[in-house]
């Protein structure tokens, strides 16, 4: 069977829609000779139909150009500011914020446009609207007040359809609506089962833990987190977990090869699962930040393709299973087929159930099946790993907030008790700590969605005329600017301070304007784990501070090519200039080589 690539079939229909009005005009240039009796010799009549392809390219550029200019008028609003590059196409400006991608803080590119033309700007790349925004009134409309609006889009599902399909994350409309329904009901209660799991999970974290600090040696705590979330995520979405802890957690790189040597190099099941799973979200969100282009990189084949076939061999005879588990409980039961969605409550979930359990009452569609659990995968997994990891990373360095932490864990909960799901509730210093953390690092800092009728959104200068949004275009949103914003936040905006979200910042910056802090989306479209990860993640913090009774980054375990750059340090009172590790953006946040630690046992 040949199997067209994505490159290939990227060239083939960019040649055929590029090349068409110059064969066309060739055609008839040809056929208007030949009626009039013209001799023209076919290489010229060639040669001027050459021209005729980047002619209508540049007169459609400046129709749509024109048009949206009229449309705004007509609107009484304005365009959206527009970079000005020094290359044509905006090639230098997409040139820098690759490189800024690459090399420099997380950011750093887009910041600096946005600090030169305001909070929204259309980067303009390649001819094209590359918009993007941090203002809270144009994210609200996106994600609530105009939803209906704004969606995905055909080209974020192009770019992650090989490893996402059809799931919650990656369709709109009717698609999306059945999948988050199906989901919903799964996440709507308090399931106080989990905590069970968790804390399963949660001891051998410690027990790793305690191994490492006795031999005096760094963790690399964003792995261990990675497993953490991996193994409790198998467990709870297909009652089959992984077992990750129980694989070799990597040694500081300075200590490798002393410990490597003496280690099996066979790889289990885990290991590459998990290592499959993080390539094919790396290839999806490169695509996603080379925009249209992606497919040139992809010419001799789909990339992600090697890691979906480890992927899917894990996944596909575990649905498989529970299709057939499924099956025959029906057939005990004396029902089949469609009567079982009849015949049962199926937005009940039992506390024993998994998220697979729960999804086989609505479809036996395999692929639906794989689709949406591995949706739920990489929402649920990353974003907790990556959360708790930069939690310890504020833990580890910032002493007073540790201490205070620790004393609100031994005071609410004690030095060893199983944390529940009322201890967390009334822990109010954790949770401010937790939403400090998403403020300064939220997990998915940049987003997107595209327009589908053209609309006008709010100046955020009141003196200025609105602006107009066109039909049919990418609108990215970064809520990780946002959150940074001093107008929005105060003059302290880059400071980690938790208790911004105790005292009367609180009320002054928040209460007055709800839309600055988005870690977790909000409309229809809001995350549905948020209630199950600030649980997963406080029942992790309050375990490891009954553990263990000081955090420090061990910098010299980090290898040295991810550290944080030394110039970084001339921009005092930033962030950048502040931070000790170095934040990177695959699909989600993640920390450029690790986050190494040591950790001291508590004593009590
Ligand atoms: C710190 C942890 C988490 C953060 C910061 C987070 C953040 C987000 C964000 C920003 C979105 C919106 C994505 C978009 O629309 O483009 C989202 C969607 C989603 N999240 Fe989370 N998430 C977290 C944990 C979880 C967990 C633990 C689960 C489930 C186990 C989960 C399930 C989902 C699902 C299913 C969606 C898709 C909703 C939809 O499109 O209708 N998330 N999350």
């Amino acid at each position: 069977m040949t199997v067209i690539t994505p490159g290939i079939d990227f060239l083939l229909r960019g040649a055929f829609s590029y090349l068409a009005p110059s064969v066309l005009f060739a055609v008839s240039l040809n056929h208007i000779f030949h009626l009039n009796d013209i001799q023209v010799p076919t290489v010229v009549v060639v040669l001027i139909g050459a021209l005729a392809s980047p002619i209508y390219t540049a007169f459609k550029i400046c129709a749509s150009d024109w048009k949206a200019r009229r449309e705004a008028n007509k609107l009484g609003a304005r365009l959206i500011p527009r970079v000005k590059g020094r290359f044509p196409g905006n090639l230098d400006v997409l040139r820098q914020l690759m490189q800024d991608f690459e090399t420099g803080y997380i950011g750093d590119g887009v910041a600096q446009l946005i600090k030169e033309h305001g909070p929204i700007v259309d980067m303009h790349i390649l001819w094209d609207c590359a918009v993007v925004t941090t203002c809270p009134e144009h994210i609200k409309a996106m994600l609530a007040k105009d939803f209906t609006n704004f969606e995905k889009g055909p080209e974020f599902h192009a770019n992650m359809h090989s490893v996402l399909g059809t799931g919650v994350f990656n369709s709109d409309g009717d698609m999306w609506k059945f999948h988050r329904s199906m989901t919903r009901p799964f996440f709507s209660r308090d399931r106080i089962s989990h905590f069970d799991l968790f804390d399963r999970h949660a001891e051998i974290v410690i027990q790793k833990m305690r191994e490492r600090s006795r031999q005096g040696s760094a963790i690399d705590f964003q792995d261990l987190m990675g497993r953490f979330t991996l193994d409790s995520a198998t467990e709870f979405l297909f009652g089959s977990c992984v077992h990750s802890l129980n694989g070799r957690l990597p040694y500081p790189y300075d200590k490798q090869l002393l410990h490597y040597s003496d280690t099996h190099q066979s790889e289990e099941v885990a290991e590459k699962f998990a290592h499959a799973f993080l390539q094919a979200q790396q290839i999806i969100a490169g695509r996603e930040r080379m925009g249209w282009t992606w497919p040139l990189t992809e010419l001799w084949g789909d990339k992600t393709n090697e890691h979906m076939r480890v992927v899917d061999a894990f996944i596909a005879p575990i649905v498989k299973d529970a299709v057939k588990k499924k099956r025959s409980a029906d057939e005990e039961k004396g029902i089949a087929g469609s009567a079982t969605l009849d015949m049962e409550k199926k937005d009940d979930v039992s506390d024993d159930e998994t998220l697979l359990d729960h999804l086989v009452k609505f479809t036996s569609d395999p692929i639906v099946l794989k689709d949406e659990v591995l949706n739920i995968m990489i929402a649920g997994r990353d974003t907790t790993a990556a959360t708790l990891t930069i939690i310890l990373y504020f833990l580890s360095t910032h002493p007073a907030v540790f201490a205070r932490l620790r004393t609100e864990v031994v005071d609410k909960v004690g030095a060893n008790k199983r944390p529940t799901f009322e201890d967390i509730r009334e822990m109010k210093y954790l949770r401010a700590v937790i939403n400090e953390t998403l403020r300064l690092y939220p997990i998915v800092p940049f987003n997107v969605r595209t327009s589908i009728e053209p609309t006008v959104w709010p100046s955020p200068d009141p003196n200025e005329k609105p602006i107009y949004i066109p039909a049919k275009t990418k609108m990215s949103y970064s809520v990780m600017l946002m959150h940074r914003r001093k107008d929005l936040w105060g003059p302290d905006a880059e400071e980690f301070d938790p208790d911004r979200f105790l005292d009367a910042r609180l009320k002054k910056y928040l209460i007055s304007n709800s839309f600055a802090f988005l870690p977790f989306n909000a409309g229809p479209r809001i995350c549905l784990g948020q209630q199950f990860a600030y649980n997963e993640m406080s029942f992790m913090v309050i375990r490891l501070l009954q553990a263990f009774d000081s955090f420090t980054l061990d910098e010299d375990a980090q290898p040295p090519e991810t550290k944080p750059l030394p110039e970084w340090r001339n921009e005092v009172g930033t962030r950048k200039g502040m931070e000790k590790f170095f934040p990177k953006v695959g699909l989600t946040l993640y920390a450029h080589g690790g986050l190494w630690i040591k950790a001291k046992e508590a004593q009590e």
